[in-house]
C-alpha cells in the first residue's frame, strides 16, 4: 500500500486530483500539503475527502499538513503548487515565477523523501520538471512531468469522435512541449491496430483543425470556466495508478532524454516512456523525418528556456 502526497492541495487542480487518487486501490494514505496559513482550508478539504471515501465505501486515510517534513515516506509526490495562467497568457510566461516556487519545494522533497517518485504538474511543466530534477537531487527516473499525456488524450478523443470508434480503439501520441510546439506523431497513430494513414478516410481528416483544438484546449477552458481541473486531475490519477500498479504502460510524459529520440534532447520534454513502480524510463524510438524536424524545434525551444531559467535560479 502507498502514501501519496499532493503539494499544492489547496489549489483547484490539487484539490480535485486528490479525489480520484484517494480512490485508487493501491493508495492507503493521501496527504494534502499546503503553505503555512492554510491549515483550516486543508483541514476542511481533508475532512470532506474523508467523507467522500466513506460515501464510496473505501478506507483511505486522509491527512493534511503545512510542514514539509511530513512528506517523508511518500511513495509518490504530486506537485501542483504554483500560479496558473490567466486568459491571454502562455504557459511559458509562468516559468520564472513558478521556478522560484518549485525550487524550495524540490529541495525539501529531495531532503525528506529521497526515494519517492515525483510527478510534476505545475506549468510550464517541462521546465518545472527540469527544475525539480535539478534541485531535488533525485534520479531522472524518479522525477517526471505530466508532459503531453493530457494532450495525447485530447487528440485521442477527437480522433475517436471523427471515426466514430471507441476511444480504446485509438492509439496516438503527441510528443514535445506541453504547449505551442507540441508534435503529433501520425506515424504512431492507429485505429483498431491499423495505421491511420492506411485508412482511406485519413485523407479527409482535418489535421490542422484538430491540432489547433488540442493546443487551445487549456486556454479555451481557462477563458470559459477559469481553470482546467477534471482533465488534468484524472490524467494525474492515471499516472499514479500506473506507477503503483507497476503497470509498465507506455505513456507520453515529460522525462529527461539524451539519446532516446535520434540523439535529440538533454532536456525534460514529452516522450513515450515506460511507467512502473520504479518510475519512468523513456523508450528509445525512431520517428519520421518531418516529425523529427518539428521535435528538434520543440526540444530546442524548451532546452533554451530551461537553461535560461536554471541560470536565473542560481
Ligand atoms: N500540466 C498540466 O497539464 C496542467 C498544469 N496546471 C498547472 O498547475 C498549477 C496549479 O493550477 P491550479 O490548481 O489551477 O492553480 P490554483 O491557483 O488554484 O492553485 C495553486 C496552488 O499553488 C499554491 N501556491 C501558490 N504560490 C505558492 C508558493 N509560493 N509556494 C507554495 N505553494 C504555492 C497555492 O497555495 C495553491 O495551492 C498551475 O501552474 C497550472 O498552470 C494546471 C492544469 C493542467
Ligand atoms: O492550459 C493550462 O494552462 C493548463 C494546462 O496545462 C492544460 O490544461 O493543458
Amino acid at each position: 500500500m502507498a502514501k501519496v502526497t499532493i503539494i499544492g492541495a489547496t489549489g483547484r487542480l490539487g484539490s480535485f486530483a486528490s479525489h480520484p487518487i484517494a480512490g485508487i486501490p493501491h493508495v492507503d494514505e493521501v496527504l494534502l500539503m499546503g503553505r503555512p496559513g492554510r491549515e483550516n482550508l486543508l483541514a476542511g478539504l481533508a475532512h470532506d475527502l474523508t467523507d467522500s471515501c466513506a460515501a464510496r465505501g473505501i478506507w483511505t486515510e486522509i491527512s493534511s499538513s503545512t510542514s514539509e517534513e511530513d512528506c517523508a515516506d511518500s511513495d509518490i509526490i504530486v506537485i501542483t503548487a504554483g500560479a496558473p495562467r490567466h486568459e491571454g497568457q502562455d504557459r511559458i510566461d509562468l516559468a520564472l515565477a513558478n521556478a522560484r516556487i518549485i525550487r524550495p519545494i524540490a529541495e525539501s522533497v529531495g531532503r525528506h523523501a529521497p526515494n519517492a517518485i515525483v510527478l510534476m504538474v505545475s506549468n510550464p511543466v517541462d521546465v518545472m520538471t527540469a527544475v525539480a530534477l535539478r534541485y531535488s537531487g533525485m534520479e531522472p527516473k524518479q522525477v517526471f512531468g505530466l508532459g503531453t499525456h493530457l494532450d495525447s488524450m485530447r487528440l485521442k478523443a477527437l480522433i475517436a469522435d471523427y471515426f466514430h470508434v471507441h476511444v480504446s480503439e485509438v492509439h496516438t501520441r503527441i510528443i514535445g512541449e506541453h504547449g505551442e510546439s507540441m508534435v503529433p506523431l501520425w506515424s504512431a497513430t492507429t485505429i483498431g491496430g491499423i495505421r491511420i494513414s492506411n485508412l482511406p478516410a485519413f485523407s479527409g481528416l482535418p489535421i490542422d483543425e484538430m491540432m489547433q483544438r488540442v493546443k487551445s484546449s487549456g486556454s479555451f477552458i481557462i477563458k470559459n470556466s477559469g481553470a482546467t481541473i477534471y482533465g488534468p486531475g484524472d490524467a494525474i490519477a492515471t499516472l499514479v495508478q500506473t506507477i503503483l500498479g507497476n503497470e509498465n504502460r507506455i505513456l507520453t510524459v515529460s522525462s529527461y532524454i539524451k539519446s532516446e529520440v535520434h540523439n535529440v534532447g538533454d532536456t525534460c520534454i514529452g516522450v513515450p516512456a515506460r511507467v512502473n513502480r520504479r518510475g519512468v524510463s523513456p523508450v528509445p524510438i525512431r520517428i519520421e523525418e518531418s516529425e523529427l524536424e518539428a521535435f528538434r524545434e520543440s526540444v530546442g525551444k524548451i532546452r533554451g528556456i530551461t537553461r535560461e531559467i536554471l541560470e536565473k535560479l542560481e
